[in-house]
């Protein structure tokens, strides 16, 4: 096991850089905190040392034995707490608590530049000669220290690791391949809760904007966020540098009239070849906007290379087992019955199923049981590499096969998994061209590396898989018959989550624990909000099971169940439509969960905005809605404003009245004024 040790000023920091790895290394390493009073022998072997800031470094530096790998890590301002802060009075004096003046004056420095620069703050710390008296104070997690006349002190905690810290700590722990995959679901959970904070809040801050924006300039990627009309909102300096424009020039304009490349999932611009990404910015699951990252492709060859590096020696392997196969219903036991008699025999499998049902899984677990488990597996999917580049990445390359290839050549993926298993996924996606490559290879059993004459053999099983209905794809004539017919040898399904219902509750039940969430299911579910889930038909599988458990891990209140209000709103009303479509019988079974769900389903940003309007300005009619909406620039025409006022009207948020008495929010809508 790894040893690492923390030291830093005072044992809160310690404490909360010690629990942030904790979370993201799974606790399989030993950690100590110390602080730099403290009196202890650093002169043993750790892995790594980290300071927690260069005040830190510089005291304890030279009692750490020689060559010990250390750090000094940056720390960051969560955004829980910047809400908060922005509702400071303009101008208002903040006392700025924290352990020594350099610490003071970094977090002032931070809450600057994440836009919160409309108070005054000033220093504090122990020691401190004379300081600002003042009524509020802001401090780090040092609240013991607050002095006393101060009335209100808001505790934005000890800051956390940024994640280029992170990432630093894995890499001097050679442990970035195994952790990469969480540490970026960390970093994107945070980003998509940022996000989601500032779509939530555009009308009314631009000071969340310029915190985006301040936190993008931190990646070391082009990140451009657009609304759903494609028009950009935020974009950060890497983004500009490599599309080689001026903000001005292109916030608010169609990204695609700008570039149409970045359409693509490649594209060269301004001469350079460029990795596109998208992400769909949802809020409560309904699409907001879209998340383009973009990165040239140079970057990425030296990444990959570097993992390359990392990676020498180490098998490519398959991590699941049968073992560790989640599901002991019937129809999964059965299942997985049939799949350990399938992985006994060599023949090629074909893993039929809709997406997220586990076939990537269900694969590596048949290789692992197979006599085959000590060699390769390999995995390689259709539908995220180019035609060009899945054939040189299958079949290899000659040295000189085309401009950019690597000197040398390159060994392809079907002979790296000699003697293993090469796992085609997604093989619905293939090409025409590819499918007739792929035929020669299941009945030769050798392949010829682009550019080359030479054929080699390779001892390998196959197994396919694919989300679509092959067979049909074979009647549509865009998949070859006899390719299908050959992979086809050794069928298998893998089962859709809603019929396999009594699987629901422990997946739930193991993703809670798998977010280190340190509750259990009873009490991090409400009865009623299980009951939902379980009821619900999960079109996108585990993997849509996955994201929902990771939306509420991070929306959810400490100690408070999650109830039916909290679960996203196209649960809520596709469980609805299952209600009309089934009424009677849900109706028998759910009669108390299901009647209000209606109640529970959240108001859109455009409800809250004239909710709101209407409370202030009571009495207020359609018309003059839909000019303060003009004003504020809002796409709000009378129309639009005529059909949410009767929504409203009709779930009882307001009532309208003729005459005088206009419109007026009622009690129901009176509980969400304000928000
Ligand atoms: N039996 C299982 N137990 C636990 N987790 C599972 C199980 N099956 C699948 N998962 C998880 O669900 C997610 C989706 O699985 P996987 O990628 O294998 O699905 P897939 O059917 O190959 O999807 P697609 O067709 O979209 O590629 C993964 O994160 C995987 O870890």
């Amino acid at each position: 096991m790894k040893k690492i040790v923390i030291i830093s000023m005072g044992d809160q920091t310690g404490i909360t850089i010690k629990e942030q790895l904790e979370n993201i290394l799974d606790k399989k390493i030993y950690i100590e905190v110390y602080n730099v009073k403290q009196n202890v022998n650093f002169d043993i072997n750790w892995d790594l040392v980290i300071f927690s800031s260069e005040i830190v470094e510089e005291m304890v530096l030279e009692k750490i034995k020689q060559g010990t790998k250390y750090l000094v890590v940056k720390r960051v301002i969560g955004h829980d707490y910047i809400d908060k802060l922005l509702n400071l009075k303009k101008g208002e004096n903040i006392l700025l608590v924290n352990d020594d003046k350099e610490t003071c004056e970094t977090v002032i420095k931070q809450l600057k530049s994440h836009g919160i620069d409309h108070v005054n703050y000033f220093p504090y710390y122990p020691g401190i000669k004379s300081y600002k008296k003042t009524n509020i104070a802001v401090t780090p997690g040092e609240i013991d220290i607050v002095p006393e006349e101060v009335k209100e002190v808001i505790d934005i905690k000890s800051r956390k690791m940024d994640i280029t810290s992170l990432t630093e700590v894995l890499i001097s722990l050679d442990d970035i391949d195994k952790h990469g995959e969480m540490l970026s679901s960390y970093f994107y959970r945070n980003m998509v809760n940022i996000s989601k904070k500032y779509i939530n809040t555009a009308h009314k801050s631009l000071k969340l904007k310029d915190m985006l924006t301040n936190i993008l300039d931190n990646q070391k990627n082009g990140i451009i966020y657009t609304d759903l009309d494609n028009k950009v909102l935020v974009l950060n300096e890497e983004a500009l540098k490599i599309l080689n424009v001026k903000r001005h020039e292109i916030i608010s304009k169609d990204i695609y009239e700008m570039f149409s490349g970045l359409k693509e999932d490649m594209a060269k611009i301004n001469d350079q070849e460029l990795l596109i990404n998208k992400e769909e910015i949802k809020n409560n699951s309904i699409a907001v906007g879209n998340m383009i990252v973009i990165n040239p492709a140079d970057n990425i060859h030296k990444i990959d290379e570097d993992l390359r590096r990392k990676r020498k020696g180490e098998k490519l392997n398959a991590k699941y087992t049968f073992d560790n196969f989640i599901g002991n219903c019937e129809i999964t036991a059965k299942n997985i019955k049939l799949a350990k008699k399938i992985a006994k025999s060599n023949s090629t499998v074909l893993i039929q199923g809709e997406t997220g049902t586990g076939k990537e899984i269900l694969a590596q677990a048949i290789h692992n049981e197979s006599s085959r488990y000590e060699y390769p597996f390999v995995a390689v999917n259709f539908a995220a590499l180019s035609e060009n580049l899945i054939e040189s990445e299958l079949f290899g390359y000659e040295d000189g096969a085309f401009t950019g290839a690597k000197k040398g050549g390159k060994a392809g993926l079907f002979k790296k998994a000699h003697k293993g298993t090469i796992f085609l996924d997604e093989i619905g996606d293939a090409s025409l061209h590819l499918q007739a490559r792929l035929l020669r290879v299941l009945q030769e059993r050798e392949i010829t590396p682009v550019g080359s004459t030479e054929v080699v053999p390779v001892d390998i099983r196959i197994i396919a898989a694919t989300n679509k209905n092959l067979l049909k794809e074979v009647e549509d004539k865009k998949f070859r018959e006899d390719l299908y017919y050959r992979l086809n040898v050794m069928p298998i399904y893998s089962i859709p989550l809603r019929e396999r219902k009594e699987d629901i509750k422990l997946m739930l039940k193991h993703y809670i624990l798998k977010f280190e969430v340190k509750e259990n299911i009873e009490t991090f579910f409400s009865n009623d909000a299980l009951r939902v889930l379980e009821s619900y038909k999960w079109p996108g599988n585990i993997r849509e099971l996955i994201n929902i458990v990771e939306y509420l891990v991070s929306t959810k209140e400490e100690g408070i169940k999650v109830n039916i209000c909290d679960l996203p709103r196209d649960i809520l009303q596709s469980v609805n439509q299952i209600q009309d479509i089934d009424a009677k019988k849900y109706e028998e079974i759910n009669k108390d969960i299901f009647s209000n769900i209606e109640e529970h389903l959240d108001l859109s940003e455009d409800e809250l905005w004239v909710l709101n309007k209407i409370y202030k300005h009571k009495g207020i009619g359609r018309r003059a809605l839909a000019v303060l909406a003009s004003e504020e620039n809002l796409n709000l025409g009378e129309g639009k404003l005529r059909r949410i006022m009767s929504n409203l009207k009709e779930r009882k948020f307001i009532e309208i009245n003729k005459g005088i008495n206009g419109t007026k929010v009622l009690d129901k809508g009176l509980e969400r004024v304000g928000i």
